[in-house]
């Protein structure tokens, strides 16, 4: 949709309504061009259909991506957005992602009741979520979160709530952001280590926790990275499929993104969608599919992505009959 007086340029995605109302957050970034959005939001709202189904949530998968550019009358842009979504009468349920602010879902939120601006407690949600998957990781290899050392990319929102939540657990903790003063705040409240942003990746320790942005575990980092597991909050973290492979090949325990991150999902839409008082039980639940797909891909030779990726069709493909 292009809404020129605001300077909106945006492009909305649903995947999928099988479920239920498609959730998916609002992304906003300086796209090259018209192609990158599309291809974004669909690949974005592709993963969210999946989290979904994969959560136990009654809710499809969509994402709205907006254009960040200089003639971009944000107030304006977004009231704008929030018209369109509420025009769809409650298909599309959404939130905040990358680069989408407090203010501008406020402004989305003046005319639409389909937007969730309370981000209070979100990215503990994830945090929860993060820690009960890195716990399944440490089960697989008899061990505990006590001690484990664990390289967290990213100190935004989620960044830090994951860092925070890690160290409560008794976790070794590098952290790292293209921000020195958001990793020198997360450093101090933790207790963590300050690492080069550069190579966070390769960082020698037993798990990775990329929660910064998506597509920067690369077939490098796949192939040489010191950690014996991967388990991060940020969407879409493999560069390209054939990274998955690699990543079982070499023994890397890997929880798939579409689990490890679903925890501000399950709130928002366990809350507004589904009614549950208490949405503790399906983040709980979260690190027991990821056991479940370790033990999976162990057994099998697939990739948990794979696997993630069958679960999550044959339950939309249940209802669907
Ligand atoms: N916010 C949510 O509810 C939610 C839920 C699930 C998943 N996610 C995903 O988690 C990720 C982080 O989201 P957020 O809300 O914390 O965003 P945020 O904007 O608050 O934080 C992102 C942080 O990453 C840093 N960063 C960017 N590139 C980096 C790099 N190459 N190396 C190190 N740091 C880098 C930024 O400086 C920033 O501090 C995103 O991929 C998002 O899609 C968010």
């Amino acid at each position: 949709m292009a809404r020129p007086s605001s300077g909106l340029a945006a492009v909305l995605v649903i995947d999928d309504l099988s479920l239920g109302p498609a959730a998916g957050g609002v992304r906003t970034r300086a796209y090259p061009d018209a192609a990158a959005m599309i291809a974004e939001a669909a690949a974005l709202a592709r993963a969210m259909t999946r989290k979904c189904a994969l959560a136990g949530l009654d809710a499809g998968g969509a994402k709205a991506v907006v254009l960040d550019h200089p003639g971009l009358d944000r107030p304006a842009a977004f009231r704008a957005l929030g018209r369109f979504i509420a025009e769809l009468g409650g298909v599309f349920r959404t939130a905040g992602d990358l680069g989408t602010t407090t203010a501008d879902l406020a402004a989305m939120a003046e005319s639409c009741p389909y937007v969730h601006t309370d981000d209070h407690g979100l990215a503990e949600a994830v945090a929860r979520g993060v820690v009960a998957c890195v716990r399944a990781c440490a089960r697989a290899r008899g061990r505990g979160l006590g001690g484990l050392r664990v390289a967290v990319q990213g100190c935004g929102a989620i960044g830090s709530a994951v860092a925070r939540a890690l160290a409560a657990e008794g976790a070794f903790l590098r952290v790292a952001d293209v921000d020195p003063r958001r990793t020198h705040d997360v450093a101090e409240a933790t207790g963590s280590h300050v690492h080069d942003p550069k190579d966070i990746l390769f960082a020698p320790v037993d798990v990775l926790a990329p929660c910064a942005v998506g597509g920067v575990v690369t077939a490098e980092v796949a192939a040489q990275a010191p950690a014996w597991a991967l388990c991060g909050a940020a969407n879409n973290l493999l560069a390209e499929p054939a990274v998955a492979e690699a990543l079982r090949a070499r023994g890397i325990l890997h929880v798939p993104d579409v689990v490890a991150s679903a925890g501000a999902v399950i709130e928002g839409i366990g809350r507004s969608v589904m009614h549950l008082a208490d949405r503790e039980p399906l983040i709980a639940a979260l690190g027991t599919t990821a056991g479940e797909l370790l033990a999976e891909s162990a057994a099998t030779g697939r990739t948990t992505e794979d696997l993630a990726a069958r679960r999550a069709v044959a339950r939309i493909a249940a209802v669907r009959r």
